[in-house]
């Protein structure tokens, strides 16, 4: 089986990456594409795959396609390979919100797997949802997730709808705890530590609750109460955010989110 990826951003080359590690495939069994000739130049350095600037020198070669280009650049890309592709290929896409039938349809082949990977993929930690069209076989499903599980881990979801809603939840939900590092970063600073001693004190903090989480089946609710003293100093932390709706904000987020997902798709 050969595998080509589409597009060597942060997604694409992450994949690529963890599929060519895995040692899942044969030597030179996966082949990586980009337009961007710097881009090219710095993957030819990587010994994973075999690299390609041109859609049509790589892509009959293929049996399954990963395609990892930005959204508004799927349909240039569609338009460039509809006349180059085969029935028999798998189309697996990466894209927020580009629908399974606007790629059948922009493609003119049925075999269409959507997925929602997440930028922890880099760190093998990703979580992926994906569904598929109803061409695409068990035997096929099973291989693709192989694929998937190399960047951490993956879901099987019932249709499309929840994959805009992963999008919400785990696809764009890195930069929901990331806002949250940033901003006790800077509370630290307004209460005058160096930026080396915000860093330290805030990525220990994060590092440790993951890990009591992990380590435990206590829900977050239950530690958020193991850390509070009744009329301490988490509780007053705590009551300024149920008071300004902290958590109603962020559901907000996430379903403003979701809802782009779906908007891209329409
Ligand atoms: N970055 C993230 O955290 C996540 C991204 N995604 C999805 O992954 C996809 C890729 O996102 P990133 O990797 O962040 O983007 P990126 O901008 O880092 O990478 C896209 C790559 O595609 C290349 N490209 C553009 N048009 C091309 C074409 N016609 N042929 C070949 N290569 C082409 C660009 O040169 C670039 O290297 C997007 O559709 C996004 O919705 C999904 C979940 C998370
Ligand atoms: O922001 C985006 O559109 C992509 C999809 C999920 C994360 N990044």
């Amino acid at each position: 089986m050969k595998v080509l990826v589409i597009g060597a951003g942060n997604m694409g080359l992450t994949y690529a990456t963890s599929i060519g590690e895995s040692k899942m495939l044969n030597g030179r069994d996966l082949l990586i594409m980009d337009a961007a000739p710097d881009k090219v130049k710095s993957l030819e350095k990587i010994d994973y795959f075999d690299v390609y600037d041109r859609i049509e020198n790589c892509i009959d070669k293929a049996d399954v396609v990963l395609i990892a280009v930005k959204p508004y650049h799927s349909a240039a890309l569609f338009e460039s390979i509809k006349d180059l592709v085969r029935q028999d290929q798998l189309f697996v896409s990466l894209m927020a919100g580009v629908t399974i039938k606007t790629i059948q349809e922009a493609l003119g082949v049925k075999k269409v797997i959507r997925t929602m990977p997440n930028l922890p993929a880099q760190v093998g930690k990703g979580v992926t949802s994906f569904t598929s069209a109803p061409e695409v076989s068990q035997v096929e499903l099973d291989v693709v997730k192989k694929l998937l599980d190399t960047t951490g881990v993956s879901l099987l979801v019932k249709d499309e709808r929840t994959i805009d809603a992963s999008t919400g939840i785990s696809g764009s939900g890195p930069a929901y705890v990331f806002y949250f590092m940033q901003s006790m970063m800077d509370a630290a600073l307004d209460m005058e530590f160096s930026p080396e001693e915000a860093k330290m004190l805030v990525q220990q903090t994060f590092e440790g609750a993951i890990e009591l989480f992990n380590q435990s089946n206590l829900s977050p609710e239950e530690w958020m109460s193991r850390v509070a003293s009744k009329g301490g100093t988490t509780q007053a932390a705590l009551d300024s955010m149920e008071n300004n709706k902290v958590k109603e904000l962020i559901k907000e987020a996430a379903f403003a989110a979701f809802n782009r997902a779906e908007e891209i798709g329409r």
